[in-house]
């Protein structure tokens, strides 16, 4: 899905995003977990407000199992609520409606406290485009899956999803926008496939990647492509460009008159990224941020 982020669609999406909040009891913040800070909406903290949040590191099967424990811990620093999840499979995915339980608790004793059956929690998931929003709704709903709509209180068109574990999830996720100024958020957006690689060259974008893995997954980087040996330093993006070259060599990505063809071996390096082919990578670490 590709949208056009124009500052009419955010005031749009923001003002959506905060008429279904009156809804709800609980934000799910879907993040990558491959990039959770370039996967955030720069503006989530005033859109969500003091709605109690659980942020997901989506996608987290992808990523460096200690870079998620380490980005868990910078987000529960900051006060959240956090999993890791995998929606594809459905790990951690289960632990979730117990995190909402214990998150809202004394919502629901005052609710007992008072008399009332404690109603189920009702959730909304936002993020960026592609982030796993459908996926994890689908994961939620399985196959006992019950829209529970018309009823008073249900915007029109909405409908609820039951999800066991007394949670209930609205059925339109809410679809926020990335960050768009610094250009490395750009290019991690683009090497997960967050934005269309159209939008920025797909041999820039592969040489940004080049240049994280010498630094962070150089062992990994060597093995799948057979390299002897990588650059001692690799400062900036062009430095990465007889990295790519190798790779293009190696696995034979030859354009006419026998040149290496440098998008090619762009691809090659991308789609083994995406795929997980290089392994569980992370290409943010809360090192990286200021
Ligand atoms: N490996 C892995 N892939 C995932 C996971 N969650 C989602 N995906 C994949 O990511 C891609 C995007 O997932 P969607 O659920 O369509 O994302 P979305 O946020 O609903 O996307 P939009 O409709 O564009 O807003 C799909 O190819 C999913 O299979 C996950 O936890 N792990």
């Amino acid at each position: 899905m590709t949208i056009q982020w124009f500052p009419g669609h955010m005031t749009r999406a923001k003002r959506q995003i905060q008429e279904k909040l009156k809804l709800i009891d609980v934000v799910f913040e879907l993040l990558d977990a491959r990039i959770p800070e370039s996967s955030r909406n720069p503006m989530i903290d005033e859109i969500v407000g003091a709605k109690p949040r659980l942020v997901l590191l989506n996608k987290a099967d992808l990523a460096d199992a200690e870079a998620n424990a380490r980005w868990s811990e910078h987000y529960r620093a900051q006060g959240h609520s956090v999993l890791a999840i995998d929606s594809n499979t459905g790990t951690g995915v289960k632990e979730i409606a117990p995190r909402v339980q214990a998150l809202l608790q004394e919502k629901i004793d005052r609710q007992i406290a008072k008399g009332m059956k404690p109603r189920p929690s009702r959730a909304l998931i936002v993020g960026i485009p592609n982030v796993g929003k459908s996926t994890l709704i689908n994961k939620l709903a399985g196959r006992a899956a019950a829209a529970t709509g018309d009823r008073p209180g249900v915007t029109k068109g909405q409908q609820w999803i039951r999800t066991g574990g007394g949670l209930e999830l609205l059925d339109t996720p809410g679809i926020l926008w990335p960050k768009f100024e610094d250009p490395e958020v750009g290019f991690r957006l683009a090497a997960t496939g967050a934005i269309k690689e159209e939008v920025l060259m797909i041999d820039e974008v592969a040489c940004f990647v080049l240049r994280h893995l010498a630094a962070y997954y150089s062992d990994t980087l060597k093995e799948r492509y057979g390299l002897a040996s990588l650059p001692e330093a690799i400062p900036d993006i062009a430095a990465a460009v007889p990295v790519l070259e190798e790779i293009g060599r190696r696995r034979g990505c030859l354009g006419s008159g026998g040149h290496i063809d440098y998008e090619k071996a762009a691809g090659v390096l991308l789609r083994d990224l995406r795929s997980g082919k290089l392994g569980r990578i992370t290409l943010e670490t809360p090192v990286d941020l200021a």
